[in-house]
């Protein structure tokens, strides 16, 4: 089956980024990124949260001749993209477990004249694996109608990867069955290994396969960990943080006079606490606003309206909702850009999850903080619920990533940032400038850590889980 022929449109990338996604200028490399796939290449990208991995894929399908199908396990993701692009009239459109039965039908119907006038198709890896859609595909791929297909949150893809789905690994049908349809798959959590799996599992040949693979830090973002331990309430340090924040914001006069003119509340200072526990959301939320700070809870045990209005509220800087107090669901897609903080009041169970709720915070690119809770209780729960997960498809991976995280918590000699890209594979130490607890203060670091963790039993813990002791080289 010939490929698909590609229109010698690379002249068009700078009128589209302006016209349809109202960019004035690529981040670099996003148009080396959009040229590779433009020329049909195989393309993985990995890139830091918040980086613009979406517009690699979007772009390329807006100019291209063809549909572009983007495999996507996020519904909220999916939401939020198709509504952006069809506001800059691309026709985009999903289909996913709450698409209606009319709008499937339609969408099918649109496949199957071969000639789909759709130019984004969202769907789910299941979807993917249905033969009745298999089939719609063929009937494009045969017209030579099928640009490309992207995956996001290409990680799900491997066992080696934190949120594996089964599904994910279905995609591999694609260059089995239409072998010269490009792929490009983008994510921000990929280890070594786990890219090296992805790759292998899509079947992308290095001869026509372009890696771009960039740094995963974030240097806006100021890392810390503070300790803590069952004993004490850590409540009071966060509240006094917070409290701090707000003062020297009112203490400032320029920065007061800065914010008063742009309309901005003084204590808008939008934030997410995530928790591990539902109950912990309300219980948390209602004593942060009995202390005057506006929060609200998050988690899925709430009806629909509420998180709706949460979320919404939240996302437009609304007096009473500045932090959300939420489980580890909330956030996903989500792309407000001023989040100042983002604190873990526990262990979340893995470094990429950690790494991917911190990256909610300063998308804007302004100072921002990610202040991580740690106690030695705390990681013996997590490790606990890992152990006991009745999924244990990928256990030996969960464990290492969650041990490669207890091992950034207990550090007190490296900086974070180091730490983080170390873990994703990357060889060369990030720039730091004074971005987190150890560049700051390393002494202090220390004195707060053996000051707050109580229990000593971590040695042992160590020698339990030293089979996964990975340091932080990554998962080589
Ligand atoms: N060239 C650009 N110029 C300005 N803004 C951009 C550019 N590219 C992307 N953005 C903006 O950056 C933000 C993040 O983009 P996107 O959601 O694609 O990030 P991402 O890499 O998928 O991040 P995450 O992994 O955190 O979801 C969006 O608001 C997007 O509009």
């Amino acid at each position: 089956m010939p490929g698909l022929s590609r229109s010698n449109s690379c002249v068009d990338i700078d009128f589209t980024l302006r016209r349809k996604f109202k960019k004035t200028s690529f981040r670099p490399p996003q148009r080396e990124v959009i040229v590779a796939a433009l020329d049909g290449h195989d393309v993985f990208v990995q890139a830091a949260t918040s980086f613009g991995k979406s517009l690699c894929f979007q772009l390329p399908a807006v100019i291209d001749h063809g549909i572009t199908i983007v495999i996507s396990p996020l519904l909220s993701l999916m939401t939020d993209q198709v509504n952006a692009l069809k506001a800059a009239d691309v026709d985009a459109a999903s289909i996913n477990r709450n698409t209606s039965s009319q709008e499937r039908q339609r969408l099918l119907r649109d496949l199957a004249t071969g000639h789909p006038l759709t130019r984004l198709l969202y769907v789910t890896p299941e979807q993917c694996a249905t033969d009745s859609f298999r089939n719609h595909l063929r009937i494009v791929y045969e017209q030579k109608e099928l640009a490309r297909i992207a995956v996001d949150e290409a990680h799900c893809i491997s066992e080696w990867g934190h949120d594996f789905r089964p599904s994910f690994k279905q995609l591999k049908w694609f260059r089995e069955n239409l072998p010269d349809v490009p792929i490009i798959c983008l994510t921000a959590t990929a280890t070594p290994q786990v890219r090296r799996d992805v790759i292998a599992t899509l079947g992308l040949l290095d001869t026509k396969l372009k890696v771009f693979a960039m740094t995963t830090s974030r240097k806006n973002l100021h890392y810390e960990v503070r300790f803590k331990s069952d004993e004490e309430d850590h409540y009071l340090d966060f509240l006094q943080w917070l409290k701090g924040v707000h003062k020297r914001r009112a203490d400032n006069l320029a920065r007061r006079a800065e914010l008063e003119a742009k309309k901005e509340r003084l204590d808008n200072v939008s934030g997410i606490i995530y928790t591990l526990y539902r109950s912990d959301c309300e219980a948390l939320a209602s004593r942060l606003r009995s202390d005057g700070i506006g929060a609200k809870p998050y988690h899925a045990g709430l009806h629909n309206e509420e998180k709706t209005e949460t979320l919404k509220r939240w996302v437009n800087d609304d007096e009473g909702y500045d932090v959300v107090v939420a489980t580890t669901a909330f956030g996903m897609g989500i792309d407000k850009e001023n989040v100042r903080f983002v604190a873990h009041w526990q262990i979340p169970k893995s470094f990429e999850g950690f790494y991917q709720e911190s990256g909610r915070a300063g998308r804007d690119g302004n100072a921002s903080i990610c202040i991580m809770y740690y106690s030695r209780e705390d990681r013996d729960r997590a490790y606990n619920r890992v152990s006991k997960e009745k999924d244990n498809s990928n256990q030996e991976a969960r464990l290492k990533s969650l041990q490669s995280l207890i091992n950034y918590c207990e550090a007190t000699d490296t900086c974070r940032h180091e730490m983080i890209c170390g873990y994703f594979g990357e060889k060369e130490a990030p720039e730091c400038d004074y971005a987190c607890d150890w560049h700051r203060d390393p002494k202090t670091l220390k004195r707060a850590k053996d000051r707050g963790l109580q229990s000593q039993d971590f040695v042992a813990t160590q020698r339990e889980m030293g089979r996964f002791d990975i340091g932080f080289e990554g998962c080589e």
